[in-house]
C-alpha cells in the first residue's frame, strides 16, 4: 500500500514479472484473520476494521496483479495446487466474427461452468469409452454447477463419425427434450470432438458447444477452428459444417492416460504446423525427439514436460491465426491441409487402421516430393521431412492401395475443383503455397517415391 512498493511492483510487472492476487472472500478472510486475535491492526472492532481495509486495498491489488486466483472455500494445500495450475495455464485467442479462447493447462476443465454460463439447463456430454475417467470428472463438474447432464457414450475413433451414430445422438437429444438454449460438451480425441461439434451445429440448426480435447491431436488441431463433421463410406469428412465453439479446454491432466502411439500420431499435426508456419516448433521437436517418441503420460501428471505445453500452444497459435482470417476455407486456411490430400486417401484405403496423424505424415513426404519434382524446394528439405518424422516415430512411406484408387480418392478431396486436383506444398520452410492442377506424371512420380 506504500507508493514506493507499488512503483517497484509496477516496474517488475512491466519487465514481464508476474504478480498474483489471491482473491479471498472478505467475510471468510476476516473470520480467518480474526482467529486468535493476534493482529494489531484488527484490535477492537475487528470485523469493521477488516472490511474497511479490504475496501481500500482491493482496488490496488486488482490493479497491480496480472493473475487473479480465487481462494474461496479452499485450504492451503488445495490453494497451492490451484495457484500452480493457474501459473501453468496458457491461453490462445481465436478472433473473427465469433471470437473465443483456447485454454491450455492442467485443470482447465474447471472453466466449464464459466464458459457455458447460467442460461444453459441441459448439457449433452458426448465422449468415447477410453476417456470415461475424464468424462466422469467433467460430469461431476457440470453437476456441481447445476446442469442436467445427459451422458452420451459413442463408438470410439472413426466408428463414431458416422451418420448412424449422429442419428442415435439426435434421437437421444429429442428424447431428453434438448432446446435451443441447451448445450453440447465434446470430450475425447478428434473423432469425438468432430462428431460433438457436428451434433451441436445441426441440433435445431445450432446450439452452443464446448470442446474438451483429450488427445494431443485434438488439442493441437481438431478442437479449434470450427471444422465439424462425419465420414461417409465414400470418403472422409464429406459431411459437416463450419461451426464455432464457445471455447476449448485442453486440460493437460487428461494426457496422463494417453497411450504413447496415439500421442506420437498427434505429433504429425504438430510437425505440419512447424513446416507451414512456426520453425520454433521444429526446433523443439528436434531437441526433444527422444522424449516425445517415448511419451509417458505419468510425466505429464508430474508437470515435468513444459515443452509439450509449449508445442500445444504454438500449434494452436498457428491454427488460430489462420482460422481467424479464413474460417470457411476460401484461401489461407487450406494451408492447414498440408499432407492431407494423400493422408485422407491412406486412412480410407486402410479402413482407418492407420491413424490420422500417421497418414498425414506420409502425406507431407509425398507433398514434399511433389514440390521438389516441380522445382519448389530442394532435396535437402525433402530429406529433412523424412529425418524429422522418423526421429519422432512417424511413418514416411506406405505400401497399401493402388495408384488408381489413390487418384480417385484425391479427386474427392475438398480442395479439388471440378476435374482438377489441388494440393498444398511448400515453397520453402514456413512458406506454404497452393499447387493447382499439377502435371499428372509428377503426381504419380511423387506417389511412387513414398512407396515402401
Ligand atoms: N476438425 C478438425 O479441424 C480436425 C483436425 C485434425 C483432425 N481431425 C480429426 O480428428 C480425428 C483424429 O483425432 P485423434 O488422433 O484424437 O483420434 P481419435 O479421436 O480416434 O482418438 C484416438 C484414440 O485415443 C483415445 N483417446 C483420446 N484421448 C485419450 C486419453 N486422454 N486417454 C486415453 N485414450 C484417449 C480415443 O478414444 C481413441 O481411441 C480424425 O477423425 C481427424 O479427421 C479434425
Ligand atoms: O482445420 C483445417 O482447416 C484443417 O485442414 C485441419 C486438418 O488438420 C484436419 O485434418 C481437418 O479435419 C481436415 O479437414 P478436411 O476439410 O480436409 O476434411
Amino acid at each position: 500500500m506504500t507508493p514506493q512498493i507499488y512503483e517497484a511492483l509496477l516496474s517488475y510487472r512491466q519487465q514481464g514479472g508476474l504478480i498474483v492476487y489471491l482473491d479471498a472472500d472478505p467475510e471468510e478472510a476476516s473470520a480467518r484473520a480474526s482467529h486468535g486475535n493476534k493482529r494489531p491492526l484488527l484490535a477492537g472492532q475487528a470485523h469493521e476494521r477488516w472490511m474497511e481495509l479490504f475496501k481500500q486495498r482491493r482496488p490496488v491489488y486488482e490493479a497491480i496483479a496480472n493473475l487473479t486466483v480465487p481462494s474461496h472455500g479452499t485450504n492451503p494445500k488445495a490453494m497451492a495446487q490451484r495457484l500452480s495450475e493457474a501459473l501453468n495455464e496458457r491461453t490462445v485467442h481465436v478472433s473473427g466474427s465469433e471470437p473465443y479462447e483456447v485454454y491450455i493447462g492442467p485443470g482447465v476443465s474447471s472453466r466449464l461452468h464459466a464458459l457455458l454460463g447460467d442460461k444453459v439447463v441441459r448439457v449433452a456430454l458426448i465422449h468415447t469409452h477410453p476417456v470415461q475417467h475424464h468424462a466422469d470428472h467433467a460430469r461431476a463438474l457440470l453437476r456441481q454447477a447445476g446442469y442436467r447432464v445427459c451422458d452420451i457414450a459413442v463408438p470410439d475413433a472413426e466408428a463414431g463419425k458416422s451418420v448412424q451414430v449422429a442419428q442415435g445422438v439426435w434421437t437421444r437429444l429429442a428424447q431428453e427434450g434438448f432446446t435451443r438454449s441447451d448445450a453440447v460438451v465434446g470430450l475425447g480425441g478428434g473423432a469425438a470432438t468432430d462428431l460433438a461439434g457436428y451434433i451441436a451445429a445441426t441440433w435445431m440448426r445450432g446450439i452452443a458447444y464446448v470442446n474438451c480435447p483429450t488427445s494431443l491431436l485434438a488439442m493441437v488441431d481438431a478442437s479449434t477452428g470450427g471444422k465439424t463433421g462425419i465420414n461417409l463410406p465414400e470418403g472422409k469428412n464429406l459431411v459437416g459444417a463450419f461451426y464455432t465453439p464457445l471455447g476449448v479446454l485442453a486440460d493437460l491432466k487428461t494426457l496422463s492416460t494417453l497411450p504413447t502411439d496415439i500421442f506420437v500420431e498427434g505429433l504429425g499435426e504438430v510437425v505440419k504446423c512447424g513446416f507451414i508456419h512456426d520453425q520454433r516448433i521444429l526446433q523443439i521437436l528436434e531437441d526433444h525427439a527422444a522424449d516425445l517418441r517415448t511419451f509417458d503420460g505419468a510425466q505429464i501428471e508430474q508437470g515435468e514436460e513444459p515443452f509439450i505445453a509449449e508445442l500445444i500452444e504454438r500449434s494452436v497459435l498457428v491454427k488460430a491465426r489462420v482460422v481467424s482470417v479464413d474460417l470457411k476455407e476460401s484461401g489461407p486456411r487450406e494451408f492447414l491441409n498440408y499432407g492431407h490430400t494423400l493422408g485422407h486417401a491412406i486412412e480410407q484405403l486402410e479402413h482407418f487402421t492407420w491413424r490420422h496423424g500417421q497418414a498425414v505424415a506420409v502425406g507431407m513426404v509425398f507433398a514434399a516430393e511433389l514440390a521438389h519434382l516441380l522445382g519448389h524446394i530442394d532435396q535437402e528439405l525433402v530429406d529433412y521431412h523424412r529425418e524429422l518424422l522418423t526421429s519422432l516415430g512417424l511413418e514416411t512411406s506406405w505400401s497399401g492401395g493402388s495408384w488408381e484408387q489413390v487418384l480417385d480418392l484425391m479427386h474427392r478431396d475438398k480442395k479439388a475443383r471440378g476435374d482438377e486436383l489441388r494440393f498444398i506444398i511448400l515453397d520453402g520452410l514456413g512458406r506454404p503455397a497452393h499447387l493447382d492442377n499439377p502435371p499428372l506424371e509428377a503426381v504419380h512420380e511423387a506417389f511412387e517415391r513414398i512407396r515402401s
